[in-house]
């Protein structure tokens, strides 16, 4: 299976800070990881390194097999669905669901027929479909509850048909029927053999999906533990991660942690 994300001792400094220390870490195609940390620990700028956003400080990263520094991020960055809620501020509320959906593919065309109109749109539906959004295509995103924007946000990362599918804490803020909807609908796609290579960004283990394979653990900008989920979420990690005893128990594919 060919690496999708590669990184060899990346740090990133800012304000002389090592938000990143050292990270070397690879993610396969046929992968599907979660990154768990405590607030500050790095998170999000490993994803900012992971969708071509910026470049590490020292180290070396590869992303889809190009070389951060040494690439075109133009031509990168469509090969990349990223979902976060920081990309769908820049979303006008106005815009329809399934605009919303659609202009995913014109960034990656940057062009605008009536042909390239046809085959998106029908696309833009299909994923819409998929995504349990069929019913809400002419809503104004604005308009729409916390869950329905992540998903919408989803299907939006996803309509391209990346090679590399980065998550930022997509069940944040849900309430629990919304986000047992959501971990369902990943879980899902997830599990197709089509789908890319998954990072999800969350801090809870029980927003694992099922059918994710891989996690990691961050803290300080370094990495705490990282490989097989049931080698990784043990009681042991979580509590050197988050700095306090916890217990952790997996059922039918799920994780629960609670403090000791
Ligand atoms: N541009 C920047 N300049 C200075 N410090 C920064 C910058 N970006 C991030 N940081 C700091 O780097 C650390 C890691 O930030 P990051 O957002 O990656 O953490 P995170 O794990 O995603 O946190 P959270 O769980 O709270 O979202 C934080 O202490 C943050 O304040």
């Amino acid at each position: 299976m060919a690496s999708v994300l590669e990184l060899s001792d990346v740090s990133v400094v800012r304000d002389g800070n090592r938000i990143l220390d050292s990270i070397t870490w690879a993610v396969d195609s046929d992968e599907r990881w979660v990154v768990l940390g405590p607030n500050g620990a790095g998170k999000t700028t490993l994803l900012s390194i992971a969708s071509a956003s910026i470049h590490p400080s020292s180290g070396t990263a590869k992303v889809l097999e190009d070389t951060l520094g040494k690439v075109d991020v133009f031509e990168l960055r469509p090969r990349i669905g990223f979902a976060s809620t920081a990309l769908a501020r820049k979303v006008p509320a106005g815009e329809t669901v399934l605009d919303v959906v659609l202009t995913a593919a014109y960034s990656v065309t940057g062009r605008w027929n009536e042909e390239y109109d046809d085959i998106d749109s029908r696309r833009a539906r299909r994923v819409l479909a998929e995504w349990k959004l069929d019913h809400l295509e002419e809503r104004r995103f604005g308009s729409l509850s916390e869950g329905e924007q992540k998903r919408v946000q989803i299907a939006r990362a996803v309509m391209t048909d990346p090679e590399l599918l980065l998550l930022d804490e997509p069940a944040a803020s849900l309430d629990l029927g919304a986000r047992e909807e959501l971990l369902q609908l990943l879980g899902g796609y997830a599990s197709s053999p089509q789908a890319p290579g998954i990072v999800m960004v969350t801090h809870h283990v029980e927003e694992i999906p099922r059918a994710f394979t891989h996690a990691l653990l961050l803290k300080d900008g370094r990495i705490q533990a990282a490989g097989p989920l049931d080698e990784v979420i043990t009681a042991e990690n979580l509590s050197a991660t988050f700095g306090m005893d916890i217990t952790v128990e997996r059922h039918d594919g799920r994780f629960a942690a609670r403090a000791l």
